[in-house]
């Protein structure tokens, strides 16, 4: 049994006693539904772009590390569809702030589409050269996902032992939260599109 919580206190404790919390339903699934169709029309509209590997200057296209496409969210715009989710991880922040003391400051988030049989290969989501990236959170937009389609979450829950993992089903409204230093993951190639808003929460550096 994948271990969930279902409060924010509950969270909390998760991420305070192992680093790792996974939540379902943490979005309800009017606001799921208003964001998944959100992220369709704007990538329709041709505003997704195929995410890069590394930073700046180093950064570069790489299918054998990822094949995801994304856009990156804009607080200021204000869009209706994302507000439930902007509401949400305030409450987050604010929480993880008062309990953990990470003084988390700002936040980068993207829409990320996977095409079928695309993956991302196991990393750490920290930059050589930028570890303002304190917490990952992934919020799942695809209904009634099915385990036998693949597209899990691949969380090592240990550095050095590669047999011990978490997978987490990419189903709606569940979101996954990891101290970003701390928790090499992947995402497995799935049989069916796969969507999602990934997020970081920075600290100031
Ligand atoms: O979509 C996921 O489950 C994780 C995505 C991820 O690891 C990333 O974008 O850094
Ligand atoms: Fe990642």
């Amino acid at each position: 049994m994948m271990p969930t919580v279902s409060t924010l206190q509950q969270a909390m404790d998760a991420l305070v006693d192992r680093g790792y919390a996974v939540w379902p339903g943490f979005l309800d699934a009017e606001a799921v539904a208003g964001l998944l169709a959100e992220a369709r029309a704007r990538r329709e509209a041709g505003a997704f772009h195929r995410a890069g590997v590394g930073r700046a200057n180093g950064l570069a296209v790489r299918d054998q590390v990822r094949g995801d496409e994304v856009l990156w969210l804009d607080e200021a715009a204000e869009v209706a569809a994302e507000r439930p989710y902007w509401q949400a991880l305030q409450a987050l922040r604010r929480e993880i702030n008062q309990t953990l003391y990470l003084g988390l400051v700002e936040g980068e988030f993207h829409y990320a589409h996977y095409p079928v049989g695309t993956f991302y290969r196991r990393h750490l989501d920290r930059f050589r050269d930028d570890d303002a990236r304190t917490v990952s959170c992934v919020l799942y937009l695809n209904q009634d996902w099915q385990d036998a389609e693949g597209g899990q979450l691949r969380l090592y829950l240990d550095a050095t032992e590669e047999s011990k993992f978490l997978d987490v089903s990419p189903q709606a409204g569940t979101l996954a939260l990891f101290l970003s230093d701390r928790f090499w993951h992947e995402v497995l190639p799935a049989s069916r599109e796969r969507w999602s808003v990934t997020g970081w929460m920075r600290r100031r550096v």
